[in-house]
C-alpha cells in the first residue's frame, strides 16, 4: 500500500497540536447509597467518589471530546469481574483487556501463550463488570498477523464473543494495513507502538525503545502510518519522555502513554501492578498507589490464625440459628437418642 508511506517531517506536523499541560479535573462528589441492604454482616459495596451512577456510557465521541479539551484521558487494565467493576467504579475512561493478563493474572513469563479463546473468555467476565468506560479487546499474539482478514475475523470475535467495542492491536507501518481493514469495517481500532510486548524475543526483552535519533523517527513514522490507517488513539509503550511528547504533537488522534512521561495525551497502567498484586517484575514506570497484595497476606494469615486457635468463626455472628424451639427439641432427641443407644 504506497499509501501507507510516511515521511515524518517536523514542519509538516498537524495544525492540531497541543500543549500537553497538567489538567486539573475536579471531582466528582461522592453520595452514599440510600439504601445499603444488611441480611448479611457484609455491609454492601459503597459508593466511590467517581459516582459511578450517574456516570454516563464513555464513546467514542466522549474520548474525542476529552482529548479535544486536553483532559488527559484515563485508562486501566481489567482482566476479570471484580477488576473490571474496580475500573468501573473509580471514573476511568477506557478500560483495556490487555493480553499482559497472561502474565499478571495467569502467571506465564511472557504474553504470548494466550490464545484469542481464553482472551474472549476474560473479556465477557470484564463486560459484565464495567458498564460505563470504553472497552477495548487486546488481540493476542498469533491472531491478527497471517493477514488483514485473519486479523479481521478475530476482530469480529472480539466484538461479538468477547463484548468488546473495539481492539488493541501491536505493530507500526508493517500493520497499517490490516489496520484499515479493520477499521474499514466500523471496528474501532486502537494502536500499540514503541514496546511491544508481543515482540520481546525480537526487541531483546522487554527494553525501552526509541532511545536513538534514527529509532525515535521510525517510532513517528509507525505511530503516523497507524493514525492513517484509521486508528482511533495509540498507546506509546516505553519510550523516552521526549520522543513521546513529539509523537503526541505529531498526531490528531491521542497518545496513550504507559512508561512514556506526562506528555501523553492519556496514561494506562496495568492494574495488578499498580495495587500492588503482581510481584515478579514491576518496570520502572509503574507508581504503586495500594498495596494490595500485602493487604491479603495479612488477612489470609489473621485467617489462619483465627482458624486455628478456633475465634472464627464466631457463634452468633458468623452462624445460623434454628427455627425458635426448635434447639431445645433438637438437643433433647438428641439426648433421648444417645440414651437408647446405651441401653
Ligand atoms: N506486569 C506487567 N506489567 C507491565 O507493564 C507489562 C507486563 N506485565 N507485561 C507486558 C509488558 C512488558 N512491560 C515491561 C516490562 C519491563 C520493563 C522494564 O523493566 N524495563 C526496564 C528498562 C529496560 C531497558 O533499559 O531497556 C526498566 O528499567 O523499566 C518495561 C516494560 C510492560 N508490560
Ligand atoms: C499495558 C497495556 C498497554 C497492555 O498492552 C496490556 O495490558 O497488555
Amino acid at each position: 500500500m504506497t499509501s501507507m508511506a510516511f515521511h515524518y517531517s517536523p514542519l509538516a506536523r498537524s495544525a492540531v497540536r497541543l500543549t500537553n499541560r497538567a489538567f486539573h479535573v475536579s471531582p466528582c462528589k461522592s453520595r452514599m447509597p440510600a439504601c445499603v441492604r444488611s441480611y448479611s454482616s457484609y455491609p454492601g459495596p459503597t459508593e466511590s467518589s467517581s459516582d459511578h451512577k450517574s456516570r454516563k456510557k464513555v464513546t467514542l465521541t466522549t474520548l474525542e471530546r476529552t482529548y479535544r479539551r486536553q483532559v488527559p484521558i484515563t485508562v486501566m487494565t481489567a482482566h476479570d469481574y471484580p477488576s473490571a467493576v474496580f475500573v468501573d467504579k473509580s471514573g476511568i475512561d477506557m478500560c483495556l483487556v490487555g493480553d499482559s493478563l497472561a502474565m499478571v493474572a495467569l502467571g506465564y513469563d511472557n504474553t504470548n501463550r494466550i490464545t484469542l479463546d481464553e482472551m474472549l473468555h476474560h473479556c465477557r467476565a470484564v463486560a459484565r463488570g464495567s458498564k460505563h468506560p470504553f472497552l477495548v479487546g487486546d488481540l493476542p499474539f498469533g491472531s491478527y498477523e497471517a493477514s488483514p482478514s485473519h486479523a479481521l475475523s478475530s476482530s469480529i470475535r472480539m466484538i461479538r464473543e468477547g463484548h468488546m467495542e473495539a481492539v488493541k492491536l501491536e505493530g507500526g507501518v508493517e500493520m497499517a494495513e490490516t489496520i484499515h481493514k479493520i477499521t474499514s469495517v466500523g471496528i474501532p481500532v486502537l494502536g500499540h507502538v514503541g514496546l511491544t510486548p508481543q515482540r520481546a524475543a525480537a526487541l531483546g526483552g522487554f527494553r525501552v525503545q526509541g532511545k536513538t535519533m534514527e529509532k525515535a523517527k521510525k517510532l513517528i513514522e509507525d505511530a503516523l502510518a497507524v493514525q492513517e490507517a484509521g486508528a482511533f488513539a495509540i498507546v506509546l509503550e516505553a519510550v523516552p519522555e521526549v520522543v513521546a511528547k513529539e509523537i503526541t504533537n505529531s498526531l490528531k488522534v491521542p497518545t496513550i502513554g504507559i512508561g512514556a512521561g506526562a506528555g501523553c495525551s492519556g496514561q494506562v497502567l496495568v492494574q495488578l501492578d499498580m495495587l500492588g498484586v503482581y510481584d515478579k517484575l514491576m518496570p520502572k514506570f509503574c507508581k504503586l498507589y495500594a498495596e494490595v497484595g500485602k493487604a491479603t497476606i495479612a488477612g489470609l494469615e489473621q485467617y489462619v490464625q483465627e482458624v486455628k486457635n478456633g475465634s472464627f468463626p464466631e457463634s452468633g455472628t458468623h452462624t445460623y440459628p434454628m427455627e425458635k424451639g426448635e434447639e431445645e427439641k433438637f438437643l433433647k432427641w438428641i439426648s433421648e437418642e444417645k440414651r437408647d443407644c446405651l441401653k
